[in-house]
């Protein structure tokens, strides 16, 4: 799924997920906990509506983990449970049954008071590309829990997968676009991966999370690079970066833009250590 989002697909995407919430208990709205805030569909507040709602700080593995928790407060004091989550090494993923059945427990109050036999609680997941949606349903669900959308000659409607604590789970996330035309948030959704790099100059992204990187945990561009003296400019950095390496061209010139994605690289990879880009309005 790319990240071109245009103003029909915006009002596709709603029109389905407004659709499929019909038929949900509980949403789940995945956000990468590198990015807390800009990794939120800007409208989520109207598209949930009155659903209870569990936020799922996924990527939990890759951030700063005292950031994180700062956070899960946050949303917590805000009124929306919080959880943080790792779902490659399944840290956390446990936990968010016992979220969920708490946030079901009034409607399945209002269920058995109008004498309906219990069931489960729905759920789907929401979120914008790339914060793990898939990888989250996978780690949720289980193994089994194979997603079969590449079947040849298979349509599929909606399917539930059945999860351990009395839930079942929408197989299929509604995919929200990200917020558009802000700068920074941008940039942040770039150099975490919700935007394609084909569609954003990286030179320019990598530039500007160098100078992020030397702003706040410079030791961390050191350490890696081997680099004592950090040059303020991060086109400098970045060519020092890649001299380090031995990534030149002919002519001896140096190739910045394969430094350019080797940071980018080990950035996303948690290689240069776990950050958080952003911080919560409160203390
Ligand atoms: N380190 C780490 N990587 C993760 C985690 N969750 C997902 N990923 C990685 O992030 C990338 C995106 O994961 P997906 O599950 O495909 O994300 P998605 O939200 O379903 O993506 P779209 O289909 O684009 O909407 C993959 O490379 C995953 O391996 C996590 O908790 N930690």
């Amino acid at each position: 799924m790319d990240i071109q989002w245009f103003p029909g697909h915006m009002a596709k995407a709603r029109r389905q997920v407004k659709e499929d919430l019909k038929l949900i208990d509980v949403v789940i709205e995945i956000i990468d906990a590198r990015i807390p805030a800009s990794s939120r569909n800007p409208d989520i507040n109207q598209i949930a509506g009155g659903k209870p709602r569990l936020i799922v700080l996924n990527k939990a593995d890759l951030a700063e983990p005292a950031l994180t928790r700062r956070w899960v407060d946050y949303f917590k004091k805000t009124g929306s449970p919080a959880v943080a989550v790792d779902s490659h090494g399944g840290r956390g993923v446990r936990e968010v049954p016992g979220y969920i059945q708490e946030l079901f427990e009034p409607k399945k109050a209002k269920l058995a008071a109008s004498g309906r036999r219990p069931r489960p609680a729905r759920c789907m997941i929401l979120g914008i590309p790339n914060v793990g949606k898939s990888l989250f349903i996978n780690k949720l669900a289980g193994r089994r829990a194979a997603r079969t959308e590449n079947v040849p000659g298979v349509t599929r409607g909606r399917q539930w997968l059945k999860v351990a604590g009395d839930l079942e789970l929408m197989d299929t996330p509604g995919i929200l676009w990200p917020k558009l035309g802000d700068e920074l948030v941008s940039f942040r959704l770039a150099v975490t991966g919700a935007i394609k790099e084909e569609i954003f100059d990286l030179n320019a992204v990598v530039g500007e999370l160098l100078d992020w990187l030397a702003g706040h945990h410079p030791e961390s561009i050191r350490e890696r690079y081997k680099i004592d003296e950090l040059p303020e400019d991060p086109q400098q950095l970045l060519e020092a970066i890649g001299a380090q390496r031995g990534y030149y061209q002919a002519g001896g010139v140096v190739d910045s833009l394969k430094a350019a994605k080797t940071v980018l690289k080990e950035f996303r990879g948690g290689i240069l250590g776990r950050f958080t880009l952003e911080e919560p309005a409160e203390s």
